[in-house]
């Protein structure tokens, strides 16, 4: 177990300086600006290309105005809701983000302890920094393993029945990465990690491209190629299912015929999520493609969205929008660079003080009911 953080956590996030606790999660990521190396700034909140869905995520989510209702009673909504049919303090999840110990030397077991102890399921990275076994010891809440299918079959196999072992209540398996996006920032910085962060889930060498600084050449994108299956098909995806009596969730849908075929497969979940806007730039955003996706498969299998999720009112959006719940990127690893444990559970603290305004402003008693809102898209 890690130690219990130190200090209340506003005076520990408020970091540089001091006087002024974050009041959004827009703060967090000014103190981790300050916190942290350029390289990785730009590494965690850059895109691919001229950025253009990492924009777009971002402008959608803006234009969806949510339609109050009045005199319903409520007085202290419920932010309990269920996911994967197990009740969580919000309908939200810590996204899979690889290398952790980047932002924090405490990395994965913080965050993941953060989010156990705001009552949200941690989804731990196959390129975790960290290994499996070490987090899920270090929370007593809720961890979903992500897989990156790598080339080397054996290795896939490993990781499943590693995650297994060491508890992980769900698999989720990203399915937008056939190869790296070109991330420009990345390229220009000649971006590759440090020595004293590896990928601590393979064994110990197979992360050695990641590691070799060139310039003008992303290190993260060169282990990538070399280390991902870059040809997926349905089948690979009938094979895990059959794998794994877990529940399963497929991460990076946004066409809806992709969605029928997942729910054809029989997983419990897809995740309406285009990488944080960095895989293909160009990419519509989630929340313009959720509603379709929900009308495809929304009556058979869960519709979570990620990528752009910002406040509570984007979590509010998205269920209006028919999600059952959102993954939660980038604001978490800027309060865990702000902060740490402490950092991270003041962010979450934050989100679920936002979502109950969200909810009581629009006289919901808990976010299931999130879903019976009328929604305006436009101006
Ligand atoms: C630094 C970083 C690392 C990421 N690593 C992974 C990963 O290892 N596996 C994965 O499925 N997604 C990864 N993602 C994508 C996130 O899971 C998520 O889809 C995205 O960040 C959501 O958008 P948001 O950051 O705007 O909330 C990563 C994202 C970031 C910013
Ligand atoms: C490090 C390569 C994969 C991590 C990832 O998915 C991302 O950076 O978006």
């Amino acid at each position: 177990m890690l130690p219990p953080p130190a200090g209340p956590p506003a005076t520990v996030a408020a970091g540089g300086d001091g006087d002024r606790p974050p009041v959004s999660l827009a703060d967090f990521a000014e103190l981790a600006r300050r916190a942290l190396p350029p390289g990785v700034w730009d590494f965690v909140g850059g895109g691919s290309g001229v950025e253009t869905t990492l924009a777009a995520n971002r402008a959608a989510l803006d234009r969806v105005a949510v339609l109050p209702r009045v005199l319903t009673g409520v007085e202290r909504p419920r932010t309990h809701a269920p996911l994967l049919g197990r009740e969580q303090a919000m309908p939200v999840a810590v996204a899979p983000m690889a290398y952790q110990r980047l932002l924090h030397p405490d990395g994965e077991p913080a965050l993941a302890a953060a989010a156990g102890a705001a009552g949200v399921p941690y989804v731990l990275s196959t390129l975790s920094s960290t290994p499996v076994e070490e987090v899920t010891a270090a929370t007593a809440g809720p961890v979903w393993f992500q897989l990156y299918w790598l080339r080397d079959r054996g290795l896939v196999a490993d990781l499943l029945d590693r995650s297994h072992a060491a508890g992980c209540a769900a698999l989720m398996v990203t399915v937008d990465v056939p190869v790296l996006g070109r991330r420009l920032r990345d390229v220009r910085n000649g971006f590759a990690l440090p020595p004293e962060v590896t990928a601590a889930n393979l064994p110990a060498g197979r992360d050695d491209l990641a590691h070799a600084g060139t310039p003008g050449v992303s290190a993260i994108a060169a282990h990538t190629e070399a280390a991902f299956a870059p040809a997926l098909t349905w089948a690979d995806l009938a094979w895990l299912r059959e794998r794994t009596r877990l529940p399963l969730l497929v991460k990076g849908v946004l066409d809806p015929r992709d969605a029928v075929r997942a729910a054809d497969v029989g997983v419990d979940a897809v995740v309406v999520s285009n990488h944080g806007g960095r895989q293909l730039d160009g990419a519509p955003a989630t929340a313009t493609m959720l509603p379709e996706v929900v009308a495809a498969v929304g009556e058979r299998i869960e519709v979570l969205l990620d990528s752009g999720v910002r406040s509570g009112t984007d979590v509010l959006r998205a269920l209006a929008l028919g999600a059952s719940g959102v993954l939660l990127g980038r604001p978490m690893l800027w309060a865990l660079a702000a902060g740490g444990r402490a950092g991270a559970q003041a962010a979450l603290d934050l989100l679920a003080v936002e979502l109950r305004d969200a909810l009581t402003l629009t006289g919901c008693a808990d976010p299931t009911q999130a879903r019976r809102l009328r929604t305006l898209t436009g101006d």
